[in-house]
Formats: structure tokens, sequence, C-alpha cells
């Protein structure tokens, strides 16, 4: 059987009294896209910037392609495109992806990347002259070009335009199906939906959830409707079967959980035409990664 593209076990890594990284394991395969999810400071780069030889372990055990991340000879089999760039700033957008092809044996044409990136009429200007939704695609172009076996993407659409945002997805889709293993950090929950066969949720510093995500959202559908804040869900609830639920949560939001069957739709609906009330929105859905995501990390900020 083939390696696994990332086998990471027990890892642990301490910045002084804080552990960013506290017994973490995960496992990445080639042709999937594997999502790194967590709340901000959960030890997602951390444990990615492990995996790609920035950074030491404290203890654990960590494989990249079956070898040590420190091997030299992965610097041509991985692409790292890291959320700062790396790029030098004065660098000409296609003289530095060319710069960078030349560094592979078989790398994609960087002219047909550019282009494929929306880059070509700015192939003449410098890093530092580029919108940072360019210099962006610049990083992610970086990252591809030598037809790594193994990309890491951190956050590759942030702050991306919804036309480079798509771009960026079906790359990532080719990439996978070329046969790549993809780990991707992001904070966007529909994009992790979407691309993501395997999702690793950490917090703390270690794994609290992980697997495809429709088996994390699970089969389980809702009825979501949005009306004025503050009905009365206790009455709504005695029509309806005793092991229904009824939630308003954040104010005028209602999810009702339980067995959706078409006599459940007519009794909401009629109680709220009895009641005077207007729904807006009224659906039948899955939860969705973020509804998992939040009830699994909680709604708190963090620090
Ligand atoms: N070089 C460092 N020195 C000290 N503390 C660090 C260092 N790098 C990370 N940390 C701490 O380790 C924890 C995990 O940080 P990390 O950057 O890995 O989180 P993250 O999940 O990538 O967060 P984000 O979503 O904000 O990018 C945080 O508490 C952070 O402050």
């Amino acid at each position: 059987m083939e390696p696994l593209a990332v086998a990471v076990n027990g890892l642990v890594k301490r910045y002084g009294m804080t552990a960013a990284a506290d017994g973490l394991s995960f496992e990445a395969r080639s042709g999937e896209v594997t999502a790194l999810l967590g709340p901000n400071g959960a030890g997602k780069t951390t444990t990615v910037e492990i995996c790609e030889g920035y950074r030491r372990a404290d203890a654990g055990s960590v494989r990249v392609l079956g070898r040590d991340p420190h091997d030299p000879e992965l610097r041509t089999r991985i692409g790292v495109m890291l959320q700062s760039g790396g790029v030098p700033t004065h660098a000409r957008a296609g003289e530095f992806l060319r710069l960078i092809a030349s560094f592979y044996a078989t790398p994609l044409d960087p002219a047909a990347l550019l282009e494929r990136l929306g880059l070509t009429a700015s192939a003449r200007t410098s890093y530092r002259r580029l919108s940072g939704g360019q210099q962006q695609r610049l990083a992610l172009a970086a990252a591809v070009v030598g037809r790594p076996e193994l990309v890491f993407l951190d956050e590759p659409t942030a702050g991306l335009d919804p036309q480079a945002r798509h771009a960026t997805w079906e790359l990532v889709e080719d990439l996978k199906a070329a046969g790549v293993a993809v780990i991707l950090t992001t904070h966007h929950m529909d994009e992790a939906e979407r691309l993501a066969d395997e999702v690793v949720i950490v917090d703390h510093g270690s794994v609290i959830a992980s697997g495809p995500p429709s088996s994390l959202t699970g089969a389980e559908r809702q009825l979501r409707f949005r009306a004025r804040p503050g009905l009365g869900l206790d009455e709504l609830l005695s029509a309806l079967p005793p092991a229904t639920i009824a939630k308003e949560s954040p104010a005028g939001h209602y999810v009702i959980e339980g067995d959706l069957v078409p006599e459940l739709l007519a009794t909401v609906t009629a109680w709220c035409a009895s009641n005077g009330v207007m729904t807006e929105d009224l659906r039948i859905e899955r939860r969705t990664l973020e509804d998992v995501f939040l009830e699994l990390t909680g709604r708190e900020l963090r620090s």
C-alpha cells in the first residue's frame, strides 16, 4: 500500500507555558484534500510548519511522504504556500515563477499557470506592487509550479475575490485529481465542506474530531427559519411530537430538530399562521460544517 502522505502521531510542541501542539495526531493521503480546521491559536500553523520542516517537534512522530520532515530530498517533492507569501518584494511575478519552476525537473508551464490564476497582466509587476489577492495567487502558483506530490496551503483563499476563490478551488480539485495530497488550513467552513475529503478539527493543540465532512455533519436534517425574535417556542413544541427540539439562536433564527415528516412542516407553518408570524428563509437542510465546528469549539472568541 502507498505510504501515507503525512502521518503525525502524538505531536507535542511547546512555547514556554503554551502547548501549541499537545499530543496531536492525524493522517493525510495522496489524491485527497485534508482540511485542518480550528479556532485562532488552535495549533494548525505550528503543526503544518513542523510537517514542512520549518519548526522542530518537542515530541511525537511526524512522517512526510514516508520521511523525516527535514530530509532534504523532500524539498522538491512538497509545495508550500505560506500566509506571508515568502516572495522577495522586488521580484516580478513572472520572473519569480519562472525562477521557482527552474528548480524542478518537470515543472508546469509558468505562463499557463499565471494565466490560469489571472496573473498574466501582472507578470511584469513587482511583488510589492501586486494587490493582496494577487500576491496570494502568486504564492499559490509558486507552491504548485514544481508538480509537488504534497502541497500545504495555508488559508489560500483568505481575502480573495469570488473569481479568484473559484479559480483556487478548481486548481485544488485538479491537484487532487492528479493524485496530489493537499493539506489545507482554512477558516472558511464552506470551503472545507466543498473541497475536503477529510476534515481534522484541532483545538488547544489536539484533534477533537475528524472524518469526511458528511460523517461530521451527519445525515440528520433541520428545519430552519427566520422570524421576529422571541416566539413562544414552548407553545409550538406542545403541538409537535415529544422528541422534537426547537431553539432560537441567535435571536430571530429558529431551528427545529426531530423527525422531519411533512406533518411537522405543516404543523409549524400552521402555528406560525395562527400566531401572525411571517417566516423568512424557511428551509430544511443538513447541519453545516460550521454548525458542527461551533458546537465542538464553542462560540466564545479566542484570545
Ligand atoms: N513562535 C512562537 N512563539 C511563541 N508562541 C507561539 C509561537 N508560534 C505559535 N505560538 C503560540 O502557539 C499557539 C498556536 O499557534 P498557531 O499559530 O499554531 O495557531 P493556529 O491554529 O495556526 O492559529 P490561526 O488560526 O490564528 O492561524 C498560540 O497560542 C500561539 O500564540
